[in-house]
């Protein structure tokens, strides 16, 4: 690993779920270590627990069994931030309160609070619609507020559920590409759930592959690929194709697993 320090280690999380229909095991025997700044993505077939992993390290659920450490590098930022798929920005704010709005309950000043959203609405290319709300954007430009807001949050984590997944393929390239540089920039350390193999590919330095339910690691492979990344270009890369086989190989096994699964079901 070329980390020095180590930003979030899991140890063997475990979550099982009490529903009415008796025990329902997501997650089993998760380990794994992810490095200050990387960016780290998790594949896997639907329903393999990704989600309840990423809610597990949000704080927003807790783990049946295991631990899960987060290095805090300072007491005065969040620990993390959180993007989802669907658009969750505030329909009554303007883009700039939305931005500013994590920056706002930690009691920043509006000043402040202001230059800093203003920076990450320049970086996503919105500074044209600062004072428009939500109403007026179209979808891809309000899941561009919510990454700027993560970002302008400054959390020790940067957390996304599939946020590009509701998008049109247009749209998700742009978005694709902002991140990369935004992230570049800041180097934050990055859980990023995706489907999508290619997603996966263009913006990460690890990528964990997820078995079928109940979910836990398969494998995790070292994206080679040099950065700074243009996603058009990288994608006409041998080395790009190489791992685009390797990981849809692993995964298929699981996807298949699923649908064996689904008609034993039926
Ligand atoms: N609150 C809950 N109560 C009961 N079962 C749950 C709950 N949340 C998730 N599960 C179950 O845990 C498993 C993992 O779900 P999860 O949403 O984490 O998977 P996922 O990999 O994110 O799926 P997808 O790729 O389809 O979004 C599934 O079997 C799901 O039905």
């Amino acid at each position: 690993m070329p980390y020095d320090s180590t930003s979030i280690v899991l140890n063997n999380i475990g979550k099982t779920f009490i529903t009415s229909r008796g025990q329902v095991t997501a997650l089993t025997d998760i380990n794994v270590s992810i490095g200050d700044g990387e960016f780290f993505s998790i594949v896997g077939p639907s329903g393999c627990g990704k989600t309840t992993l990423l809610r597990i390290l949000a704080g927003l659920d807790t783990a049946s069994i295991g631990t899960v450490d987060v290095t805090i590098t300072t007491g005065d930022r969040p620990v993390n931030s959180m993007v989802f798929q669907e658009q969750s920005v505030f329909p009554w704010l303007t883009v700039i309160d939305n931005v500013a709005y994590g920056l706002k309950l930690r009691g920043i000043p509006k000043k402040e609070r202001y230059k800093i959203a203003e920076k990450y609405i320049r970086m996503i290319g919105l500074t044209k619609f600062a004072k428009a709300y939500p109403h007026q954007l179209s979808g891809g430009m309000k899941q561009r507020v919510s990454v700027a807001r993560a970002f302008a949050n400054n959390p020790e984590i940067l957390l996304m559920d599939e946020p590009f997944g509701a998008l049109d393929e247009q749209n998700r390239i742009l978005l694709q590409q902002e991140l990369l540089r935004i992230w570049e920039l800041s180097k934050k350390t990055t859980v990023f759930i995706t489907h999508s193999i290619d997603e996966a590919l263009c913006l990460s330095d690890r990528i964990m592959i997820m078995t079928a339910h109940p979910g836990t690691v398969k494998s995790i492979v070292d994206v080679d690929l040099p950065r700074p990344r243009d996603i058009a270009s990288i994608r006409t890369t041998l080395r790009y194709n190489e791992l685009f086989q390797t990981i849809w190989l692993t995964l298929r096994e699981e996807v298949l697993k699923v649908k064996e699964l689904e008609l034993a079901d039926s």
